[in-house]
């Protein structure tokens, strides 16, 4: 495995950066590997729903064939593709007890035939996969010959590569496959690279890999593996096999063009709700009136408006800025509160009488920040839930199509869990809802996690009344979305940079922007 390939998860993305754009999420076997590279364009309609599927490969073949090698060099090939899962049958190695394990170390336990391996649940989290949820998938340990307490976390392929000596035995999975590959190599071939590997990776020794070879591993070739050969849709030789993987790119390439025009021609449409050009008036589609929005708006109190004057304001110092920031985000998460379920509690006061109040119904709460902006408000946060987990998305705006491309998922763990994400309340942060394009996939995201709609709590300090959020509301009405104020317009315009520290001349530059708006919330705050 090429070192550029290797990342572990505990790895900063300083790091990611340094090695370049690779991600292997996997813990032990090295196998399950995650390559981010340009940013994951959106799956989704204007409608919020799913409009295409990941593209799923089956590579088989026997034990030390070649398909790790086959799969690797598929997405080395590919070069900048938005993201690659490589997902190894491996993984899903039934968990064994005490005494398969003492067979196990004994040589004497099949891990060759089609019931070693857990494929209802190999389908499960492929069909997941597939559907673009996350999934959680079982970690093994070849040195132990034992399935790990851990699970890793996948979600966010445009790709997925599933490979494995029996990955085209089972229906239910070859039903998954957009496209099959059976690694064809000779068997002296696949025998010596297997001593090799297995004494070189998986601490075994050349009799117990002998022995076991001729026990089951052969055997199982014969009986299970080279018959699902006539399954293939290609079948690759197992060495020399440049031309063979230059041929499925070009497909997969062809298979994917096909998928991204379907969805360009389908989230051009709420670009027509959007006003360009220079002139300060900016029509406003019905669907926008603000009894329609259905926004929980902050009462528009004297004090309110002091805030946001000062914050409006381009002459406002950035420590002014982050201190009045800090000030609305705490007043908007308090705000926001109410929205969750309360149950009544009593509780007895310090003279001996009992007061019945109110204690906060929610199981879990957390916090997830759409980055750089969502940032802002996490301090806020913070103040009103003590120890709240936070974590973030990075979406940003592609400099050629403008359309959003996430770049990173860090969610806390009751969102990655699905189990916990049902019950999860997830506050989504983010500075304002423009064009909303960053917000509409943020909330995609959480709900491919399993989140409920109406578990979602959007806070942000501005909601532009002519950009996005009309088509926002009519994919997501369950979504609570609550905002210090609301702006009328938004358009392509000229944002006038902060001026001061990192940004000395003030530069401006062209983007949609709102009116009268906070400038570029993000760069005020963080510059
Ligand atoms: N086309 C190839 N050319 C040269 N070596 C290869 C090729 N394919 C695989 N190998 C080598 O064979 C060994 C086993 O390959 P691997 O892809 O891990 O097999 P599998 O995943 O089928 O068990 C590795 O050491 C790998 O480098
Ligand atoms: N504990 C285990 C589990 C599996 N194996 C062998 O792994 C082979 C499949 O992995 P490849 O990467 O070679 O496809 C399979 O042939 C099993 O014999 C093992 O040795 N120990």
């Amino acid at each position: 495995m090429p070192d550029e390939f290797i990342y572990d998860l505990g790895e900063t993305q300083d790091n990611v950066s340094r090695r370049g754009s690779s991600r292997d999420l996997s813990l032990q076997p090295k196998k399950n590997i995650v390559l981010v590279s340009h940013g994951r364009p959106p799956w989704y309609g204007e409608d919020g729903q799913r409009i295409c599927d990941a593209f799923v490969i089956g590579v088989a073949g026997g034990s030390a064939s070649g398909k790790t090698h086959v799969a690797r060099e598929i997405v080395r090939n590919l070069g900048s593709i938005p993201t690659v899962i490589i997902l190894s049958q491996d993984s899903f190695y039934k968990y064994h007890n005490e005494e398969e394990l003492a067979l196990a170390h004994a040589n004497m336990l099949d891990f060759d035939h089609p019931d070693a391996l857990d494929m209802p649940l190999f389908a499960s989290c492929l069909s997941d996969l597939k559907a673009c949820k996350q999934s959680n998938i079982p970690v093994y340990s070849f040195a132990e010959h034992q399935r790990l307490k851990e699970t890793k976390y996948l979600y966010g392929a445009t790709i997925i590569i599933a490979e494995g000596i029996m990955a085209l035995v089972d229906p239910a999975l070859r039903a998954l496959y957009d496209l099959k590959v059976f690694v064809q190599c000779d068997s002296d071939l696949m025998l010596a690279r297997r001593i090799k590997r297995d004494v070189k990776e998986r601490g075994r020794d050349v009799h117990g890999i002998l022995d076991q070879y001729l026990r089951y591993v052969k055997p199982s070739y014969d009986n299970f593996v080279r018959p699902t050969a006539t399954h293939a849709d290609i079948i690759v030789p197992g060495s020399n096999n440049a031309v063979a993987i230059d041929l499925i790119c070009t497909h997969i390439r062809s298979q994917l063009q096909e998928r991204t025009n379907r969805f360009r021609q389908k989230m051009a449409i709420p670009h027509l709700y959007l006003t360009t050009g220079s002139g300060s008036g900016a029509s406003t589609p019905p669907e926008s009136r603000l009894e329609d929005l259905d926004l929980t708006v902050l009462p528009d109190t004297p004090q309110l408006k002091g805030i946001f004057t000062i914050l409006r304001s381009k002459e406002t110092s950035r420590q002014d800025f982050i201190f009045f920031v800090d000030r609305l985000s705490t007043i908007l998460v308090e705000f926001a509160l109410q929205l969750l379920p309360y149950v009544p509690k009593v509780v007895v006061t310090p003279v001996g009488v009992e007061a019945h109040g109110k204690k906060l119904g929610a199981q879990m709460v957390c916090g997830v920040s759409i980055l750089r902006s969502g940032g802002a408000l996490e301090r806020g946060f913070r103040r009103v839930i003590n120890d709240v987990p936070i974590g973030s998305l990075l979406v940003q705006s592609d400099a050629t199509s403008g359309e959003p491309m996430l770049l990173q998922t860090m969610l806390p763990v009751c969102v990655r869990l699905r189990n916990l994400a049902q019950d999860s309340w997830v506050f989504l942060l983010d500075a304002q809802i423009g064009t909303g394009a960053a917000a509409f996939m943020s909330i995609r995201i959480l709900l491919d996690h399993g989140v409920r709609e109406d578990h979602i709590v959007f806070v942000t300090f501005l909601v532009a009344r002519g950009g996005g959020v009309s088509v926002l509301r009519r994919a997501f009405p369950g979504v609570k979305i609550v905002c210090g104020a609301v702006d009328e317009i938004m358009k392509e315009g000229w944002l006038e940079g902060y001026k001061g520290e990192g940004n000395p001349e003030g530069k401006g530059r062209k983007c949609w922007v709102m009116q009268p708006g906070m400038g570029q919330i993000g760069d005020r705050y963080y510059l």
